[in-house]
């Protein structure tokens, strides 16, 4: 989706390193030891308990979260050793999409994804607010819902709205903290629908934090499970299910896991 500014790995080699991840808070100690690949052009799906420290992984990765130790390497380069100049870079090749879409109330939909395009690569009002209307356009949104203020958008509107501003700027890889929590059934198998067709389309590579088993069904290419303060397993679904730990038993194997199973096979038969 990018004009490719720096090479990227081929499909299936690492995209995104973690290493020795530790993160604490105080005395509260949330990851330690904790290693990760992400492999480019693949949607990982990150599980764990409440608490288990998914958003604060995402947020290390994304630079938002200082690690108190270990190493993060995305597309070549080390975190902690960037400079100024090569950090900002490296973030216009991420789209985040936070839990809340963390839009601003005080400008339009349209101004929102535009803010983006502005601030990092210098566009005119026009010319951004252009390009927005384009990546609302490509989330499913209607023309119209552009000039309103977040506040008038339904719970699925504003997880396309703040997708449609993590595409603002093209990137590489697009983390999303929980994009299909709150809304109803259809909407989020819709949302799963057109993350499938994004990375179809675009080659992305996608770090998914969720809850939602239907979304894990549906999208994901590979799954990790965080618990004891690191990734105790990362892999494809069917190894996943299989990994003897009481988290995942009750989790992939409890009612609400065989109902996604069973979507899923169902879906594949029609
Ligand atoms: N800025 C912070 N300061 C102190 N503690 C924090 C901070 N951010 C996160 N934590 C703590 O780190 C732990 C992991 O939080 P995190 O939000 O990553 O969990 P999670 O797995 O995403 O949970 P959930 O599924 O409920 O969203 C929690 O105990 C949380 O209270």
């Amino acid at each position: 989706m990018s004009d490719k500014r720096e090479c990227l790995p081929e499909p299936g080699e690492a995209i995104i390193q973690v290493r020795g991840l530790q993160n604490r808070f105080a005395e509260h100690v949330v990851h330690e030891h904790l290693d990760l690949d992400v492999m480019q052009g693949e949607i990982l799906g990150v599980v764990g308990g409440s608490g288990s420290g998914k958003s604060v992984l995402l947020r290390s990765i994304v630079g938002l979260v200082r690690p108190s130790g270990g190493e993060v390497v995305m597309l070549g380069e080390r975190l902690d050793q960037l400079s100024e100049r090569r950090r900002v870079l490296l973030e216009r090749r991420c789209g985040v999409l936070f839990q809340q879409g963390a839009l601003f109330s005080s400008l339009t939909v349209t101004q929102n994804v535009a803010l983006p395009l502005r601030e990092h690569l210098k566009l005119s009002p026009a010319d951004a607010e252009h390009l927005a209307a384009v990546k609302l356009a490509l989330v499913g949104l209607p023309a119209h819902a552009g000039g309103l203020s977040p506040s008038e958008l339904s719970g699925g509107m504003i997880k396309r709205a703040a997708l449609a501003r993590a595409l603002a700027l093209d990137p590489d890889i697009l983390f999303l903290d929980e994009p299909t929590a709150g809304l109803d059934p259809i909407g989020a198998a819709a949302f799963d629908q057109l993350l499938l067709t994004l990375r179809n389309a675009f080659g992305l590579t996608v770090f998914l934090v969720t809850h939602d088993l239907d979304t894990l069904y549906t999208t994901c290419d590979r799954i990790a499970v965080l618990s004891g303060k690191r990734v105790l397993v990362a892999d494809t679904l069917s190894v996943v299910e299989q990994t003897d730990d009481k988290w995942i038993r009750d989790y992939f194997h409890g009612p609400r896991g065989r109902s996604a199973q069973l979507a899923k096979h169902s879906a594949r038969e029609a």
